[in-house]
C-alpha cells in the first residue's frame, strides 16, 4: 500500500465560476456559513496535532475557490511554517490571481495548479458559465502573473469535453513547446453531475495522446507532483504533458491522499461518502486533538478497505451528496 501523505484541503466551497462538469445544479447548492467553515485557527490545530504527526507531507488547497478565502494569505503562511510540510500547493481558476500570485508565493506556497479548459474566450466562457463580458483574458493575466513571479512546475489542468474543447487538445499541448509549463488533460468524471453525464461524455486519455503523437510524437517524462497524473513529453518541448485517466486506467491502487472539505469533514476516498468523518464537530466539542488523532488514524488504516473505484461506480451518480466544488476536484 501506498502511503498516505497527501491531504487536499478544501478552504471554501463558493466558486466565482460555474463549469458546467462541476457545479452542473447550482440552484440546488447550498452555501456554509462562515461560521460553518474550519477557521484558520482550527486548520492550523487539525495539521500540526493530527495530520503531521500521522506523516502527512504535502498539503493542497482548493476549493470551490481557494482564492475567494478571506485571510487566505496569512493561512498560506502558517501552513507553510509549520514544521514537518514539504509541499504546499494550490488549484486555482487564476481570475482572481493576478493580484495575489506574488504574495502568495512569498508567503511560502511552492506549486500552483491552474484550470484552463480553453485558449478561445467564447468556448471559456460557456465552460465557466459565464454570459457578462468575457472572463478569459483575466485568467489568462493570472496564469502570466504566476509565471512571472516564478511558479515552478506550472501546472494547467483540462477537463476535455468531447464537442465542447476536445478539438483544442493540439493547441493546448503546443503551449508546453517553449513554455516550462505543464498541461494535464483531465478525463471527466461523474460526480454530482449525473444529468450530463454518460458513457460518451469523457475521452479516454489513451485517444488524445494518438492525436499528440500522431502529430509530434510523444516520450515519457518526470515532473513534480503528488497526483494521479502520467506524465509525458513532446520530443524537445520545454514542458510536459499530463493525464489524469481516472475513467480509462484507474489509479486507486496508488492512492495516497485524503480530504478535508471546508466545513471538516474527512473524506478517505473522493467517491466514497459514507466513510467520511466530521472533525470540526469533534474540534468543537473539545475532543482533545490526540484523540482525534486516534481516530483518523483508524480511518487511515481501513483505508485500503474504503476506496472505492471509478470503474466499478460506472456511470450512476446518484450516490453523490456533493458537488466537486464541493469537494475540492
Ligand atoms: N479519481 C480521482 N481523481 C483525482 C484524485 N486526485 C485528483 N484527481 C483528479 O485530478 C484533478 C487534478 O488535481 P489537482 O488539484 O490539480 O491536483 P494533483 O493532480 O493531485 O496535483 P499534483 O501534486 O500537482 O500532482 C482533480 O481535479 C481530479 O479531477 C483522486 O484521488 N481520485
Ligand atoms: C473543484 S476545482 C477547485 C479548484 C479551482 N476552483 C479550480 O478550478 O482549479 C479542482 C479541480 O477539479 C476539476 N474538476 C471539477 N469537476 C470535475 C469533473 N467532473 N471531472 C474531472 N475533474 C473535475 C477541475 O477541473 C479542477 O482542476
Ligand atoms: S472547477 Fe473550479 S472554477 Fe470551475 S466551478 Fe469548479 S470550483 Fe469553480
Ligand atoms: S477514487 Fe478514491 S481510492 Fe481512487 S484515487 Fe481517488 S481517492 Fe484514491
Amino acid at each position: 500500500m501506498n502511503p498516505v501523505d497527501y491531504l487536499r484541503i478544501s478552504l471554501i466551497d463558493r466558486c466565482n465560476f460555474r463549469c458546467h462538469y462541476c457545479v452542473p445544479d447550482e440552484a440546488s447548492l447550498q452555501y456554509l456559513l462562515t461560521s460553518e467553515q474550519l477557521s484558520n485557527g482550527e486548520i492550523l490545530t487539525l495539521l500540526e496535532q493530527v495530520f503531521i504527526p500521522l506523516g502527512f507531507r504535502k498539503f493542497r488547497l482548493t476549493g470551490g475557490e481557494p482564492l475567494l478565502r478571506p485571510q487566505l494569505v496569512p493561512l498560506v503562511r502558517a501552513i507553510a511554517h509549520l514544521p514537518g510540510v514539504e509541499d504546499l500547493s494550490m488549484t486555482t481558476n487564476a481570475y482572481l490571481l493576478a493580484d495575489l500570485a506574488q504574495d502568495l508565493y512569498n508567503a511560502g506556497l511552492n506549486r500552483l495548479n491552474i484550470s484552463l479548459d480553453s485558449l478561445n474566450p467564447e468556448t471559456f466562457d460557456q465552460i465557466i458559465g459565464n454570459r457578462g463580458k468575457s472572463r478569459w483574458q483575466q485568467t489568462w493575466e493570472g496564469i502570466q502573473a504566476a509565471h512571472r513571479v516564478g511558479f515552478d512546475p506550472l501546472k494547467l489542468n483540462v477537463v476535455v469535453i468531447p464537442g465542447v474543447n476536445d478539438q483544442e487538445v493540439l493547441d493546448l499541448a503546443a503551449l508546453t513547446g517553449d513554455r516550462h509549463w505543464h498541461v494535464r488533460f483531465i478525463e471527466f468524471m461523474p460526480i454530482g453531475n449525473d444529468k450530463l453525464f454518460n458513457e460518451r461524455a469523457w475521452i479516454p486519455s489513451e485517444e488524445l495522446r494518438q492525436r499528440i503523437r500522431a502529430k509530434w510524437g510523444l516520450e515519457t517524462a518526470f515532473v513534480q507532483g503528488n497526483g494521479p497524473a502520467d506524465i509525458f513529453k513532446i520530443p524537445g518541448a520545454k514542458g510536459t504533458l499530463g493525464f489524469i485517466s481516472q475513467m480509462s486506467e484507474c489509479f486507486c491502487d496508488r492512492c495516497n491522499r485524503m480530504r478535508l472539505s471546508a466545513d471538516g469533514w474527512l473524506r478517505p476516498c473522493l467517491l466514497n461518502e459514507a466513510a467520511q468523518m466530521d472533525l470540526k464537530t469533534l474540534l468543537r466539542t473539545g475532543v482533545p486533538p490526540r484523540e482525534i488523532r486516534a481516530a483518523v488514524k483508524a480511518l487511515l488504516d481501513q483505508k485500503p478497505e474504503i476506496n472505492f473505484k471509478m470503474r466499478d461506480m460506472g456511470t450512476t451518480t446518484g450516490q453523490y451528496g456533493r458537488t466537486m466544488s464541493q469537494i475540492g476536484g
